[in-house]
């Protein structure tokens, strides 16, 4: 990878699209086009007290969520700018029932690429202006180009993904992601409407003093996550860590990934395969976390390495500092 201080997002594209094995110029466009609902999203949350965009939208998905307009309008936003631009040959999103089939007007369209998305993560948080964010993650097809993409396109085991990333609506925005050859943060210069380098080469730290789990549901954990959390709570060496849980998957991660620290959202009694869904939440923030030096984890499985079976699927997920997951393991493993 070439860094160069003060790179923008666009030249760092451009500079690095022949490292990335596929390299047709095509996933370049589709970052670009990443970028610019990026943009447009960001806009909209900034000023979100000022304008009608708070609350319920009314609906619910199928997950049977409550959507706040701001999931419709991130939706909106990030499905139109794709489809429009002609790169990609399927979406799928937390918000759409079912994946959607980029026709092109060019039937011998050669797109490759399908992307998968939660439009915004931390939905729980928007009126209440704490940090929320976007996360994608992005396949080559597997079906013949130029034929309607088909489940099988996005059914793909989190190893197959070729890019992921995530959009942080924070104190500022920065756009974080990978192609497979480590993981690159950019903040935007609201200013300008530029992104700009400003973390190269991301690394989750080996060890970390952070845990982030929502400990309101900790008498419904496994036995293994509750003796790793009292772990983490005695008094001993570097311990007690730190308890900081957000409540958008994105911050949360974000933070542990330059502090060093865990992430988990476990199965449990109530919530039996765990909250989040694997193909838009856990498969790019694994891969993300991989590549920085992390690890990922369902419990049992490399996150990366389950098959998927359906779009929305839930699992189980453990993701941070690669010496404070293993020791998690060592606690879920005694009881397997
Ligand atoms: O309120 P809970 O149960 O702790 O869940 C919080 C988790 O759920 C999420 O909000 C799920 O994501 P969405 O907001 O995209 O549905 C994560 O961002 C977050 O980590
Ligand atoms: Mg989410
Ligand atoms: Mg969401």
């Amino acid at each position: 990878m070439q860094y160069k201080k003060n790179q923008t997002l666009g030249e760092f594209i451009i500079e690095n699209q022949d490292s990335f094995q596929y390299s047709s110029g095509e996933l370049s466009k589709l970052i670009n086009a990443i970028r610019l609902a990026a943009k447009v999203v960001n806009h909209e949350v900034n000023k979100a007290g000022l304008v009608d965009i708070l609350g319920k939208a009314g609906e619910t998905n199928i997950q049977g969520e409550d959507q706040q307009k701001l999931d419709v309008f991130a939706n909106e936003k990030f499905i139109n700018t794709l489809a429009n631009r002609e790169i990609v040959c399927g979406i799928a999103s937390e918000e759409e029932d079912d994946f959607i089939t980029i026709n092109s007007n060019d039937e011998r369209h050669q797109n490759k690429y399908v992307v998968l998305i939660d439009p915004l993560d931390g939905s729980s948080n928007v009126d209440v202006n704490v940090s929320v964010g976007t996360i994608f993650s992005i396949y080559r097809r597997v079906t013949p180009v130029g034929t309607p993409v088909t489940l099988e396109d996005f059914l793909q085991p989190g190893n197959q993904q070729v890019a992921a990333g995530y959009i942080v609506y924070g104190t500022s925005t920065m756009l974080v992601y990978t192609t497979g050859d480590g993981v690159n943060g950019f903040t935007l210069n609201p200013a300008i409407g530029t992104f700009y380098l400003s973390h190269p080469n991301m690394q989750f730290p080996e060890d970390g003093t952070i845990y982030s789990v929502n400990e309101g549901k900790y008498r419904h954990f496994h036995q293994g996550v509750k003796d790793y959390i009292k772990y983490c709570q005695e008094e001993e060496g570097d311990r007690p860590y730190t308890s900081r849980y957000i409540g958008s998957l994105v911050s949360d991660f974000h933070r542990n990934m330059i502090k060093g620290g865990i992430y988990m959202y476990p199965k449990s009694s109530v919530t039996h395969e765990g909250k989040l869904r694997l193909l838009y939440e856990c498969n790019p923030m694994a891969f993300l976390a991989e590549q920085a030096n992390g690890l990922a984890t369902g419990g049992k499985t490399r996150i990366m390495d389950i098959e998927p079976t359906e779009l929305h699927q839930r699992v189980p997920f453990f993701c941070g500092s690669r010496n404070m997951v293993n020791k998690l393991q060592e606690f879920l493993d005694k009881y397997h």
